[in-house]
């Protein structure tokens, strides 16, 4: 039988110091725990003699093998081209993005020392699916080695128009590479569109039943599989974390006061200056809730090698001591800022505790926090979802959240007097609906619907003990040719 070959740049090793707060790691840690397979990638450190062979761990029937980096290799690779270059742009911010040839080389370069791994590793009847865009060019290169195997990728963050994609120099080698993939998968339509636009103007031609791209001799199916959550178990946790001490102690130090609380990476496309600015608005603006809620946003430290991610840092840290400065009485502090890692069930006792949660990126792919904050909370007395029209999360939390624009500061400060004033049936009425969405599209289904999609012979769809033949997967993924309704070719 086919193996799943899964490789990212972050790799979840059980047990391993390194691996740091991340969706990725998150979504494909949930996928792979009950299909098993092998998952490749990075180990997350920097060693001046990495070793030939990866380093192999088995757990629950996965296979993790990593490799070092050289410091050299990672700057440019990683700090350098993935997050200085790709990061910016393809979140729509061609001003943030530092280009240098030496970053781009360094990136080719680790791109093909991983195909060489991988040749290592992978047999002819394996089925390889690539994660994100540290790994774009990895298909060429195994193609270029002469391997035939299916290969999929995933990318997690957005898509923007060709104009935007067009700004990265040479984006033929990056962007345009992933021509060399069986299927590539987005998490909205609108990532989907953006890239098969891409492929046309580079002389691409849309397959006659819109499922795909015919360019440069291949054809390349294209899709969207938006990344899910593991629903019920997240759920669970929130409910058994709520009676942890941990999370007591913590209700209790609101002293009665609603909280509204924001976890994000420390990223310039989460928006939290102009989250915390649309907080200051609503604290001059309605005084009649001072002293009555707690803003904490917990913010652990990201990337923080790159410019850009400092001179974040200092302005977030300045601006959270300016509203602190400004409505802070001594018997209470309007906003906690926490720079601090914390673990998903600790995550989801907070979420429950939580009566607003505010996830307000300026660009984000999707935005797990989103989902789980919704999972977390109690049927029966549900917080309030501010969400971004600009998180991929939006296409499917539309119905439930409140759907703000993070440039619209008034706009926020608005949301949040409504969220907090909202009556329970308002809010059982929009959770329920987040959450048939959360549980028809969790995690299992995100693997198995791509999975289908890249290998449909391979595919068995198996889900909470349910094994589906094949003959009925047809019946439960929705393929590509999902998005052929809504795709108009250029010049149509
Ligand atoms: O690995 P890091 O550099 O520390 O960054 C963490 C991860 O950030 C990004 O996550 C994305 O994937 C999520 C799951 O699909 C999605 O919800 C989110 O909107 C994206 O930003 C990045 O894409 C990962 O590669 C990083 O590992
Ligand atoms: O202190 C933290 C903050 C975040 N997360 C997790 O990191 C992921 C963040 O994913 P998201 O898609 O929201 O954004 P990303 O950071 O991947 O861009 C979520 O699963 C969070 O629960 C975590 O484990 N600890």
């Amino acid at each position: 039988m086919s193996r799943i070959v899964v490789v990212s740049n972050r790799v979840a090793v059980p047990q391993r110091s390194g691996v740091t707060a991340g969706g990725l790691a998150v979504a494909v840690n949930a996928a792979l725990k009950d299909k098993g397979g092998i998952w490749f990638g990075w180990s997350g450190r920097i060693c001046p003699e990495p070793s030939e062979i990866p380093e192999v761990t088995r757990k629950a029937g996965i296979t993790y093998a990593v490799v070092d980096l050289k410091a050299e290799d990672h700057q440019e690779y990683y700090n350098g081209f993935a997050n200085r270059v790709l990061w910016p742009v393809l979140h729509y911010r061609v001003d943030l993005s530092e280009f240098f040839r030496s970053d781009l080389s360094g990136y080719i370069r680790v791109n093909r020392m991983f195909a060489d791994h991988l040749e290592k590793i992978i047999r002819p009847d394996d089925i390889l699916w690539i994660h994100d865009y540290h790994m774009m060019p990895l298909a060429k290169y195994l193609r270029e080695r002469g391997h035939k195997n299916r290969i999929g990728f995933f990318l997690h963050i957005p898509m923007p128009p060709s104009d935007i994609v067009q700004a990265l120099p040479q984006h033929g080698e990056t962007v345009g590479a992933l021509a060399y993939y069986d299927l590539v998968g987005f998490q909205t339509e609108g990532d989907r569109d953006n890239f098969a636009h891409y492929l046309e103007i580079r002389g691409g031609q849309l397959t006659p039943d819109g499922t795909g791209v015919d360019i440069g001799g291949r054809r390349v199916r294209l899709g969207t599989f938006p990344v899910g959550i593991e629903t019920a178990a997240f759920a669970r946790r929130a409910r058994h974390a709520s009676r942890a001490a941990f999370v007591k102690s913590f209700r209790d130090s609101l002293v009665g006061k609603k909280l509204i609380i924001g976890v994000d990476r420390l990223d310039y496309s989460k928006g939290i200056p102009n989250r915390l600015e649309a907080y200051e608005q609503f604290l001059k603006t309605q005084p009649d809730w001072h002293e009555r809620v707690t803003f904490v946003q917990i913010t652990p430290k990201s990337r923080t090698d790159v410019p850009e991610y400092q001179e974040m840092d200092r302005y977030v840290s300045h601006k959270a001591g300016q509203i602190n400065g400004a409505y802070s009485d001594v018997s209470w502090t309007p906003l906690r800022y926490v720079n601090r890692t914390y673990s998903r069930s600790a995550l989801a006792g907070f979420y429950r505790a939580a009566h607003v949660a505010m996830v307000t990126p300026l660009r984000d792919g999707m935005n797990l926090v989103a989902k789980e904050f919704v999972a977390a909370q109690d049927p029966a007395d549900p917080g309030v979802l501010i969400l971004s029209q600009f998180a991929g999360a939006a296409a499917e939390m539309g119905t439930g959240a409140l759907i703000v624009n993070p440039h619209d500061t008034e706009g926020m400060a608005n949301a949040l007097r409504r969220a907090l004033e909202m009556p329970l049936a308002e809010r059982r009425e929009r959770y329920a609906r987040m959450m048939q969405v959360l549980e028809a599209r969790d995690i299992d289904r995100w693997a198995a619907d791509y999975l289908a999609a890249l290998a449909p012979e391979a595919a068995t769809v198996e889900r909470r003990g349910l094994s589906l033949p094949r003959a009925a997967i047809r019946s439960v993924v929705r393929l590509p040719g999902a998005w052929r309704s809504d795709f108009v070719p250029r010049g149509a």
